[in-house]
């Protein structure tokens, strides 16, 4: 496990990032850190209901909380923009209150207050949340990595790709119950940490903060600072460690923590990934020979790890370090079962790939079509970079990649279940919390803004000009509208 204070927490990225992002390194960073160049947020400015953060302290859920005291409050179907420019509706949070929503902490931990900070991705809530839930996914720079001259087209390509999108998307929340399970299992995960943390005899403070939709993590920071915590264990909910995932929120809170005198002194630990704990291991390994045993021949399976995929480009030319612990954790896994007497055939493959480029290979869809013609007959499919159920297990994996895997000649399929509150696992992620702790240190950055390059309005001039022009050709080039056709839409 990795566990760093903030000042190290992303040590991967600062290596060879091509082009986009400035460089800049920080008074008490001993590396170059790679800094976001996003719109800073300040707590000041920051209008949005604290409300939707989710806490699990105490007595379930503040959200559940609020309702209960009253001030759960429904406003219009508005659209609007919080400080990070990600869109949001109010209605379809369907809350919406100010100020007094101060969340009183348990007495049993009015001293030295710990917090452990969940991030997770986020999905939309209801149908109408989709397209805005794209919006703010595409307009993430590390999401859509665009070359520096490139960089103003963000926001309106956001736009564009998750209008073209949501059709597509729709479908896939329609067919799963209308909505992204996400928030229900990732607020169920926050409560079992903090009932095994009890266990264990730590009393904490428990924040969930999406990075695309709600509660954000911008609200459950929000709220951590109104609790005054006094220590903070930031734990992502991504095994691995990718640039698009726990890079892009470690940014986020980075891009926080840096602009507030209160977050920047308090002292943080980091668990960066954690996909080599035996814990978790062990708890993927369990979960794998349970649904073995349900085969009529558990030995003759495929074992078909099947993981998020990234851009080829994150891997070779950012440096990140996603596919190398992918691998690294199916092997642990397959050393796990090994030594438990399971020596099945096995083979990693990546999914859900989006746009025009390259993405980690061998592709999902196309192994299956192989395997099924070379004749294997039973694969257990193991989603292996995501810990809750969600739209990619069971509409891409359970729906799509099933009939794929039926037609090509398989005729025994079997899916691994994300491992949700799985006890070991849960009991696991307790101990990496306090494993964690004792190496929390204050961020200590100054409160000034990151530096901005002087505004010449000549050379911005040129810059779009150009900028527009080359994006209009190589949008409407028949090679990137045949891939848009064929892996966006
Ligand atoms: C480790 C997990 C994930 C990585 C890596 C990742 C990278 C990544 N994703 C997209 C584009 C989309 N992702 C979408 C949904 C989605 N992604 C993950 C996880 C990882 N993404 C999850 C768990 C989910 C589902 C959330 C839910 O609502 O249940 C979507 C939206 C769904 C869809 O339209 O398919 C998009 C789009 C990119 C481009 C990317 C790396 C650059
Ligand atoms: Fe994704």
């Amino acid at each position: 496990m990795e566990a760093t204070s903030f000042s190290a927490a992303l040590p991967h990225t600062a290596l060879s990032v091509s082009g986009h992002r400035s460089f800049r390194t920080c008074s008490r960073v001993r590396s170059s850190v790679y800094v976001p160049c996003q719109a800073s947020l300040d707590f000041h400015d920051f209008d949005r209901p604290v409300s939707q953060a989710s806490l699990v302290s105490g007595s379930g859920s503040f959200l559940r909380r609020n309702a209960m005291n009253g001030v759960l409050k429904h406003c219009g179907p508005v659209q609007k923009r919080n400080p990070a420019g990600q869109i949001f509706s109010a209605a379809s949070a369907g809350v919406c209150t100010s100020g007094e929503n101060l969340v009183e902490s348990p007495a049993h931990v009015a001293e030295g207050k710990v917090g452990v900070l969940l991030l997770n991705l986020g999905g939309p809530d209801t149908l109408n949340d989709v397209q805005p839930f794209l919006f703010n996914l595409f307009a993430d720079p590390d999401i859509i990595r665009l070359p520096r001259p490139f960089q103003f087209l963000q926001r309106p390509l956001a736009q564009l790709i998750s209008v073209l999108r949501a059709p597509k998307s729709k479908e896939g929340y329609a067919a799963i119950g209308g909505g992204s399970p996400l928030r229900k299992i990732t607020d169920e995960q926050a409560h079992a940490i903090k009932m095994a943390l009890d266990a264990k005899g730590l009393a904490a403070n428990i924040y969930v903060g999406m990075r695309y939709w709600y509660p954000f993590t911008e609200e459950a920071v929000h709220q951590i600072k109104r609790d005054r915590i006094s220590k903070l264990v930031v734990l992502p909910l991504y095994p691995q460690f990718s640039i698009s995932t726990t890079g892009s929120s470690l940014r986020v809170l980075q891009n926080i923590f840096r602009q507030d005198t209160f977050l920047s002194r308090l002292p943080v630990s980091i668990i960066q990934s954690w996909y080599q704990r035996e814990g978790y291991v062990k708890s993927m390994a369990d979960l794998i020979v349970h649904e073995l045993e349900k085969f009529t021949n558990p030995k003759e399976v495929m074992i078909f790890f099947s993981a998020h995929g990234v851009p080829v480009s994150y891997v070779e030319n950012a440096g990140d370090p996603y596919k190398d612990q992918m691998e690294e954790c199916i092997d642990l896994i397959m050393q796990e079962l090994k030594s438990r007497g399971v020596d099945n055939d096995h083979t990693l493959a990546y999914q859900s790939r989006v746009g025009p480029v390259q993405w980690l290979k061998p592709y999902t869809d196309e192994v299956l079509v192989e395997l099924g013609q070379k004749g294997v007959k039973s694969l257990l499919a193991v989603p292996v970079s995501f810990v809750s159920e969600h739209i990619e297990t069971l509409e891409e994996i359970d729906m799509e990649y099933k009939e794929l895997a039926l037609e090509s000649g398989i005729e025994n399929w079997g899916r691994v279940p994300a491992l949700g509150c799985t006890s070991s696992f849960i009991t696991d992620l307790a101990d990496a919390v306090i494993e964690a702790l004792p190496s929390a240190t204050a961020m200590s950055i100054s409160r000034s803004a990151p530096e901005e390059p002087d505004f010449d309005p000549l050379r911005y001039a040129v810059k779009l000009f150009f900028g527009s022009f080359l994006a209009f050709i190589l949008f409407f080039s028949p090679k990137v509208i045949h891939a848009f056709r064929n892996h966006l839409l």
